[in-house]
């Protein structure tokens, strides 16, 4: 009885943060009138809003820190992330921020992980897509019986490789390139990082006394505001690696995704953003940074390496998640890789409906991590691969070339498309295109595919 009524109240206050009481919210100088939930994750919802003032849509993404300062770290590193790739090439494939504002929430954070302090919620104003994302254009093909264009799913991807390619050859920008407007925006958030931090911070010390609090969250609290450190080291995310630390202008810095996945990838039009400039077509744009983090990251200890797999748990989705991922191993490097592979679920799930992991499990009743880790995938229309050895599938003679798909006479997907997958999903990293040899393979292809008109070729 005591756990109904405590889940009763639970999904009451989750419904009250759903639905916010006023129509309207204030964000620094913009006020925001609220249209309707877009969609919510696990402690995030993004609303549909409108500028009173201009009329303009955005999307507001709500991020609740009920962790105290940790999770206001997170958000915030999330919301640097969002300014890190304006001015880059390729940045225009990756999702910006407009504007963003953390408010005090009135609440005090307690329990597992609470600190006592005021509770913060985070708010990110993004741009609105309203095409939706290619999960929804996955949806809609299940629905509809009708599937991608393979020429339009690869224009698709070459637009999310060049995304990915800003991350993964990201340099550190110069002072007075507009990426050093970026960093330095960034440098700004950072700071309030620090503000917010060093507030929690003392308002956590004060209610250590009358609360039990774990020794290292008090330590790590106390030399925080002594340090005066901000929480998230130079242009890192919050996740700097030893050997990153302190790099000069012009320096590699790359970045992971890490959590690539259909529904991560908005849709836009490539209008050339009022130039004129754009092919018209759909262009795909990177979102949800949340997960980022800098790359490599050498795997030295045991320690690390249950940490980056615990938090690979937490933001990285199991059906595109790396193998590397699932067993991190000491002495590894986890790196951009883990992005190609997830890039090669993702065209997967496009051309079939889910990932080839999940569709494998689906298929055999086989755990999906013992499918990811084995390289465990086939078509629909192929037998069951023979994994020959880590990262290569050996299709079987009978289904190898002759089979086709969806009933149409035609194989689908063909076989280049078919390579780039399979290329991407190698078990070993190393044996993974890096993300410019995967530009090269998908330009290659690309002339190869006949025209598709609307996107749906049944
Ligand atoms: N800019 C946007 N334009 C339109 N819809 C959006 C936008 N941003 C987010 N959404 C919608 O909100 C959903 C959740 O957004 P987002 O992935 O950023 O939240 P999240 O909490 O990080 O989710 P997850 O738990 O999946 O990581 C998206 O799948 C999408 O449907």
């Amino acid at each position: 009885m005591a756990t109904t009524i405590m889940d009763l109240l639970s999904n009451l206050t989750n419904c009250l943060f759903c639905f916010p009481s006023s129509p309207n919210l204030k964000i620094n100088s913009r006020t925001l009138r609220l249209l309707r939930l877009l969609g919510e994750g696990g402690f995030s919802y993004v609303y549909l809003v409108q500028d009173t003032s201009t009329s303009a849509l955005y999307a507001l993404k709500k991020i609740r820190c009920p962790f105290g300062q940790e999770s206001v770290a997170l958000a915030l590193k999330e919301v640097e992330a969002y300014s890190l790739f304006g001015a880059v090439e390729g940045g225009d494939y990756i999702i910006h921020a407009v504007d963003h504002q953390v408010k005090d929430e009135g609440g005090r954070v307690s329990g597992i992980g609470g600190d006592g302090a005021q509770q913060k919620t985070v708010y990110i104003l993004l741009p609105y897509y309203r095409r939706g994302n290619l999960q929804d254009e996955i949806n809609a093909n299940l629905v509809n019986r009708t599937r991608f264009s393979e020429r339009r799913l690869m224009g698709i991807m070459l637009g999310v490789c060049r995304g990915l390619r800003a991350m993964h050859r990201y340099r550190v920008p110069g002072k007075d390139s507009g990426a050093g407007r970026a960093r330095r925006e960034a440098a700004r958030v950072r700071g309030e990082a620090a503000d917010e931090d060093r507030d929690l911070a003392r308002q956590a010390r004060s209610n250590a006394r009358t609360m039990t609090m774990t020794a290292s969250a008090q330590r790590s609290a106390d030399d925080e505001e002594e340090q005066g450190v901000p929480l998230m080291p130079e242009d890192a995310g919050g996740e700097v690696t030893a050997s990153q630390a302190g790099k000069k202008a012009g320096e590699a810095h790359a970045y992971a995704h890490r959590d690539i996945k259909p529904a991560n990838i908005m849709l836009d039009d490539d209008d050339g953003e009022g130039d004129g400039s754009g092919s018209g077509e759909t262009k795909p744009i990177l979102m949800d940074l949340g997960s980022m983090a800098p790359s490599p990251t050498p795997i030295t200890s045991r320690s690390q390496a249950l940490a980056v797999q615990d938090t690979a748990a937490e933001h990285s989705t199991m059906p595109y998640r790396a193998p590397e991922l699932f067993d991190v191993k000491t002495g590894s490097v986890i790196d951009t890789k883990v992005d190609i592979w997830s890039l090669g679920c993702t065209m997967y799930a496009c051309l079939i409906g889910k990932s080839p992991f999940e569709a494998r499990s689906d298929e055999t009743g086989g755990s999906l991590s013992i499918c990811v880790l084995g390289g465990d995938w086939k078509w629909p229309d192929e037998n069951a691969p023979k994994p020959k050895r880590q990262g290569t599938i050996v299709e079987d003679g009978a289904a190898n070339g002759s089979a086709t798909g969806g009933g149409s006479g035609k194989k689908y997907p063909c076989d280049e498309v078919r390579e780039v997958v399979r290329r991407c999903l190698a078990v070993e990293s190393a044996e993974r295109p890096d993300v410019d040899e995967l530009i090269s393979m998908i330009e290659e292809v690309l002339p190869k595919l006949p025209e598709g008109g609307n996107g749906l070729d049944d």
